[in-house]
This record gives C-alpha cells, sequence and structure tokens, in this order.
C-alpha cells in the first residue's frame, strides 16, 4: 500500500520514516522539539510529529500506540490512550505524550515517542431492527457473564 506523506520538519529528512525491521507494524514517531520539553509526573503535552499522511481511502486508518519500552519503563505513554487517525486528516500527525510515571520524562528533539500502526477498517451500514433476526450463545450477557479463572 501506498501513502502520500508531507514531511513538515526538515530534520526528518535525515531520519524519516521507516519501519524499523521487515516485520515491524509500527512505525517510530518522532517529537519535532526544538527544545528538550520535561514532562512532569502526570503532564501531558500534544507533541508535533513534523509529519502529515493522507490515507484516502475510507478502508483504512491509523492508529497512534505508545512504544512498549517507554511505556513500560518510564511511563510515557498516551493521554487519549490511543490515537485514531481518520482516512481523510491531512493535518500534522500530533502525539499527546502523558507521563504517568512517578518521575520526570524529558523528551528530546527528535525522539521516537510513538509508534503509527495503519489498520483495516470497515464503515458499516447500520439497518435499525426492533429485534435481533438471530440468537447468539452470548446473548447480552457480558462483564464477566462467562465466570473467572
Ligand atoms: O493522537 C491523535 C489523535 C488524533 N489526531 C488527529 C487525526 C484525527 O483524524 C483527528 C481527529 O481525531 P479524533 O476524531 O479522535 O478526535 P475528535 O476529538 O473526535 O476530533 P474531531 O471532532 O476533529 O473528529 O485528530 C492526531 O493527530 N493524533
Ligand atoms: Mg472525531
Amino acid at each position: 500500500m501506498e501513502v502520500e506523506l508531507r514531511i513538515l520538519d526538515e530534520r526528518l529528512r535525515a531520519q524519516p520514516p521507516v519501519y524499523a525491521t521487515p516485520g515491524s507494524a509500527g512505525l517510530d514517531l518522532r517529537a519535532s522539539l526544538t527544545a528538550p520539553l520535561v514532562l512532569a509526573p502526570g503532564a501531558c503535552e500534544l507533541v508535533p510529529t513534523g509529519m502529515a499522511i493522507h490515507l484516502a481511502d475510507p478502508g483504512y486508518a491509523a492508529l497512534i500506540l505508545p512504544r512498549s519500552g517507554l511505556g513500560h519503563r518510564h511511563g510515557l505513554v498516551l493521554g487519549n490512550l490511543v490515537g485514531l487517525i481518520d482516512s481523510d486528516y491531512q493535518g500534522e500527525l500530533m502525539v499527546s505524550a502523558w507521563n504517568r510515571g512517578s518521575a520526570p520524562f524529558t523528551i528530546q528533539p527528535l525522539e521516537r515517542i510513538a509508534q503509527l500502526v495503519i489498520v483495516p477498517v470497515v464503515q458499516a451500514r447500520f439497518r435499525e431492527v426492533e429485534a435481533f433476526g438471530q440468537s447468539s450463545a452470548r446473548g447480552s450477557g457480558g462483564y464477566g457473564s462467562t465466570g473467572r479463572g
């Protein structure tokens, strides 16, 4: 699949967004910052990535996810938990960087802070009904209805 990409931060030309390994699902996103950004414990800041994509096809979306190492070891996750990039969004990709940890975390300029995963999407047609046409094994059971363990 080919996706249009705009580089908004010229420094990214030396470090373009690439899949780190042939099997990588995520494309690392860098912090388009000119100075280090200190995130106090609990702080959340919107960080630009210096790039924009246009998926164009409503059959796709992109998700912004935390990087595992930063999230687990340093508490750097996302203020929106997951970022959803619509196929018609053409603006700069933004990362809601949230320090959920107990120590300050400093984001360095151009540091890889999150990752982008492109996923297929189904836009359904919804047909209103009075009752569902088929019963299912689960029915309306949820929230632990199948028990624990
Ligand atoms: O982490 C994120 C999440 C969203 N976006 C951009 C792309 C997305 O297509 C747009 C809108 O996101 P969303 O629909 O999740 O936010 P909203 O609060 O519903 O805004 P809107 O009213 O613009 O749809 O913002 C980002 O750059 N980063
Ligand atoms: Mg929205």
